[in-house]
């Protein structure tokens, strides 16, 4: 019997998840997702069929597996309004927030739980997500491939052994979108410059990091080497390769990544005061 998953929350990273768990064959009857209003649950149950419910204390009562999908500034109301509920079943408790420690999920839930704690990214609403998890150590060997298939079904999943690699992993795939996209708009904005139409310059710019990317991933060259077949001797990659490499994109990469962690890790302390 497919275990109970109950979702709080039904916004984009619940929806996300849910639409993968749907597509690789989950029973959608064991899925529930909540919000304080039917205004959001009624296209989750239009386009998933799935159970929704306003009452989260009511909607863990049965839950094998409870997902924590709102926002990080609500977070610890939510947990205080199921506390009792969740202390009664005692579900493994799977949480996407950004920034909150799973001791402090663990507290504010009542204690003595199993937490999985998990940075998803964006990607994951069309099923292409990256994913890195760490469990508490709680969390049993069952739990552990139940809260991997939860979050393969939206995409890659990577479990870290040290929850401060969340922190890496923000910087790394949780953020990391958002570079690419600025990188989009940058090779748009240089394309409509050398006289390429913008709708056109987009196109050629995303189908060219789509193909990179699985280029890369279904080769057994690394990067460097993928990078130096495109290089001919003296040709026009050498030349821009050479600028990006002597303007310091590997250094800025690497700040920008650097500041990234340094914020997770503040938010971790803002939000993880308990
Ligand atoms: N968007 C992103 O790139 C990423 C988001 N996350 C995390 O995912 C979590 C959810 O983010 P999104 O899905 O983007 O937010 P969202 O705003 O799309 O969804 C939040 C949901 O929470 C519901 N909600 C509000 N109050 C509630 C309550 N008292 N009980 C139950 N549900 C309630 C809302 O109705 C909404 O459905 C956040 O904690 C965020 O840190 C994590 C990684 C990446
Ligand atoms: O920017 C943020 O704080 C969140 C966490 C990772 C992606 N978005």
């Amino acid at each position: 019997m497919a275990s109970q998953v109950t979702f709080i929350g039904a916004g984009n990273m619940a929806g996300a998840i849910i639409g993968g768990m749907i597509d690789s064959g989950y029973l959608r009857d064991a899925i529930t997702a909540t919000s304080p209003s039917d205004e959001m649950l009624a296209p989750m149950r239009e386009k998933y069929g799935i159970h929704t419910a306003t009452d989260n204390a009511a909607a863990v009562a049965e839950a094998d597996v409870v997902v924590l999908a709102v926002k990080p500034q609500i977070m610890q109301d939510v947990c205080a309004g199921m506390r009792d509920a969740i202390q009664a079943r005692k579900p493994l408790i799977v949480s996407v927030a950004a920034g909150l420690p799973a001791e402090t999920l663990e507290a504010w839930l009542g204690g003595e739980l199993a937490v999985v704690r998990c940075m998803p990214n964006t990607p994951s609403l069309v099923g292409a997500g990256a994913a890195g998890l760490y469990a508490n150590a709680k969390v049993s060997d069952t739990q552990r491939d139940l809260a991997t298939e939860l979050l393969e079904a939206a995409g890659l999943v990577e479990w870290v052994d040290d929850e401060g690699l969340l922190e890496a992993v923000t910087a790394v795939s949780g953020s990391a979108p958002a570079y690419f996209f600025l990188m989009f708009e940058a090779m748009e904005e240089a394309g409509v410059s050398l006289g390429l139409p913008a709708d056109t310059a987009r196109r050629l710019a995303m189908q060219t990091a789509f193909g990179a990317a699985r280029m890369a991933m279904d080769s057994d060259k690394t990067p460097g080497e993928l990078k130096r077949n495109v290089m001919s001797p003296g040709g026009t990659t050498e030349r821009a390769i050479s600028h990006l490499e002597d303007a310091g994109m590997r250094r800025i990469v690497a700040e920008a990544m650097d500041a990234c962690a340094a914020r997770a890790r503040e938010m971790a302390d803002e939000l993880g005061k308990h």
